[in-house]
């Protein structure tokens, strides 16, 4: 069974790879895990996920037949180089934004096939909504293999380069603007006099209830109208945050991450 095992190694151990770990087929890849030199980090995965580590990840690269570098932008220029050195064919997988197929493919070895995969970090239960592009030589069986990697984590699209370029601020970024929303709303609740837990209660249930209501394909608009009775007191909400223009605050937001990660390659 082993032997039929994809072998793959993860360049990077911090939390978009322990998302991606715990959510990978154990049975049908045999994971490595290697990082920038924190050894206790390596140590509590192994534990943590019951997979390899390696402290001289460079040495591996040969028995690989899939690498993913889940480590920051502006790491990838130093480790694609070494990557370059010993790599002969294997698959190469960026999770990281702004690194996109065309910079991994103009610093590796001619012909390598590469991909781009963009997840989040709600990978870890299994609910990430991942992009994932492909490089020019990824043929059909290795863009199987990577469906089977990201299938593990959840909901996935293929798109182009440039739609992740576009989009990861949405699929990736904007998890951390919904948290912030849920903040805010756990804040005003717990002054109501109710418990933590029963605020997290309230709020995580109303944000997971109103994702399954626009997974029915109703237009957001509608699925706002529908709350808000005529001369009722949502609509007096709604008007607050239309007047204060939550669409604007959205882009400008959504806009920030992109340029950030422009600037990141
Ligand atoms: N967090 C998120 O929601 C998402 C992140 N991403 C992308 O994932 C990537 C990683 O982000 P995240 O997991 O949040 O970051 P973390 O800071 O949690 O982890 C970064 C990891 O990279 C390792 N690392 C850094 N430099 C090197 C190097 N030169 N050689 C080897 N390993 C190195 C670190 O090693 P050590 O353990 O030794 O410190 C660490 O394990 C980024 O590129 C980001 O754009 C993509 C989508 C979503
Ligand atoms: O903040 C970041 O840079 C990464 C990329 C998308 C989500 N997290």
């Amino acid at each position: 069974m082993s032997n039929n095992k994809k072998h793959v190694l993860f360049i990077g151990a911090g939390r978009m790879a322990q998302a991606l770990i715990k959510g990978l087929d154990k049975n049908e890849f045999a994971i490595l895990v290697g990082n920038n030199g924190n050894e206790q980090r390596l140590r509590d995965i192994k534990e943590t996920f019951d997979v390899e580590i390696t402290t001289h990840w460079s040495q591996e690269i040969h028995k690989m037949d899939i690498i993913i570098l889940a480590l920051p932008p502006e790491s990838h220029e130093v480790i694609l180089a070494k990557l370059s050195e010993t790599i002969s064919g294997q698959l190469v997988i960026t999770v990281a934004a702004g690194i996109d197929p065309t910079y991994l493919e103009s610093r590796l070895p001619k012909g390598t096939p590469v991909a781009w995969v963009m997840p989040n970090t709600a990978a870890m239960l299994g609910k990430s909504m991942t992009l994932y592009t492909l490089g020019q030589h990824v043929s059909q069986e290795l863009q199987e293999w990577i469906e089977e990697l990201i299938c593990g984590i959840g909901e996935f699209e293929k798109v182009t380069e440039q739609q992740i370029h576009e989009l990861t601020a949405v699929t990736s970024s904007a998890p951390a603007f919904i948290y912030r929303v849920a903040e805010a709303l756990e804040k005003i609740t717990i002054e109501s006099g109710v418990s933590k837990v029963q605020a997290r209660k309230l709020v995580a249930n109303m944000i997971a209830g109103s994702a399954e209501m626009l997974k029915t394909n109703v237009a957001p608009a509608e699925l706002a109208d529908a709350v808000a009775t005529p001369g009722g007191s949502t609509a007096a909400g709604l008007e607050v945050l239309d007047t204060n223009h939550l669409d604007h605050l959205m882009i400008d937001a959504i806009e920030a991450c992109r340029q950030k990660a422009m600037l990141q390659e």
